[in-house]
């Protein structure tokens, strides 16, 4: 059933560019759907369309059937700038119990909820420190955390693995499949990385050069559990892969010659 869709999104800043055109794009409850393009193709201000945080000069966001006029209530997001998203004065459990009061919970519940959080991505012994205190990765990890214990039927992930190193983002990558598992969360993800889009993509879009629109709207057809050495390997991997890479960089496909 079809959770979200984008219809003829136009969007243009004050100052005139023109970042969005005829945007249009259909997600069913539950997918992973990745999204790449070009630098400056304008995949972080459908981002923000879609997030309520910004109102499209043109066209519209549908969520459960309802079009979106400001931050809706069931959705959570997560940037890249892990540093900036948390707050350094709060440990790191209220970092995640702090959105929880939107959700109308008492303090003992939002404390049991955000321990579970931070459980499921491995840091329950890191709750009672400050974000400071940790890595990169590991702050990056209390985010995902925050934004899984809102339990949002929609997450926004704008290129969330970005600022850290390879390995950590092979195990956030990782993390973010297991956790997505038997949620039923619709999940956007915005990356630079082709590799990432095909390994944890249900589907991935490929945005056109600026003005953003949908250049190409790829399945995924990878057996599941996805394995990071396993996966990559096989030759349908390999050959979507460069697919992505050509539509990214304007190349004809090979299988449009
Ligand atoms: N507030 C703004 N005012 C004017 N132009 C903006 C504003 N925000 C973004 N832009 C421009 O709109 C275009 C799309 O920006 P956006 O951040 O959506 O692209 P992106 O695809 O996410 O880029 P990147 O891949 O580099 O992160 C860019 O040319 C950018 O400079």
């Amino acid at each position: 059933m079809v959770m979200l869709e984008v219809r003829e999104l136009g969007h243009a800043y004050p100052d005139g560019h023109v970042a969005l055109h005829d945007l249009s794009l259909k997600v069913a409850g539950g997918e992973l759907v990745s999204i790449v393009g070009p630098s400056g193709c304008g995949k972080s201000t459908l981002l923000r369309c879609v997030a309520g945080l910004l109102r499209p000069v043109r066209g519209q966001v549908v969520l459960d059937g309802a079009p979106i006029v400001g931050v809706p209530d069931n959705l959570a997001v997560v940037f890249q700038d892990y540093s900036r998203s948390l707050y350094p004065w709060l440990s790191v459990r209220d970092n995640v119990a702090l959105p929880l009061r939107r959700r109308g919970m008492g303090r003992a519940e939002r404390r049991t909820v955000a321990v579970e959080a931070l459980e499921s991505v491995g840091l329950a012994s890191a709750a009672g420190k400050h974000p400071w205190q940790l890595s990169g990765g590991m702050q990056q990890r209390v985010a995902i955390a925050r934004a899984l214990a809102y339990r949002p039927a929609l997450l926004l992930m704008d290129e969330p693995f970005g600022s850290v190193d390879a390995q950590t983002r092979e195990d956030l990558e990782d993390l973010l499949l297991r956790v997505r598992g038997g949620s039923g969360m619709t999940i956007l993800l915005v990356t630079h990385d082709i590799d990432e889009s095909v390994y944890v993509g249900d589907r991935v879009v490929v945005l056109s050069a600026a003005p953003g629109s949908v250049k190409a709207d790829l399945p995924v057809e990878l057996p599941a559990p996805r394995e990071q050495i396993a996966t990559r390997e096989l030759p349908a991997f390999v050959r979507l892969r460069a697919e992505v890479g050509r539509l990214v960089r304007g190349q004809q496909t090979a299988q449009h010659p």
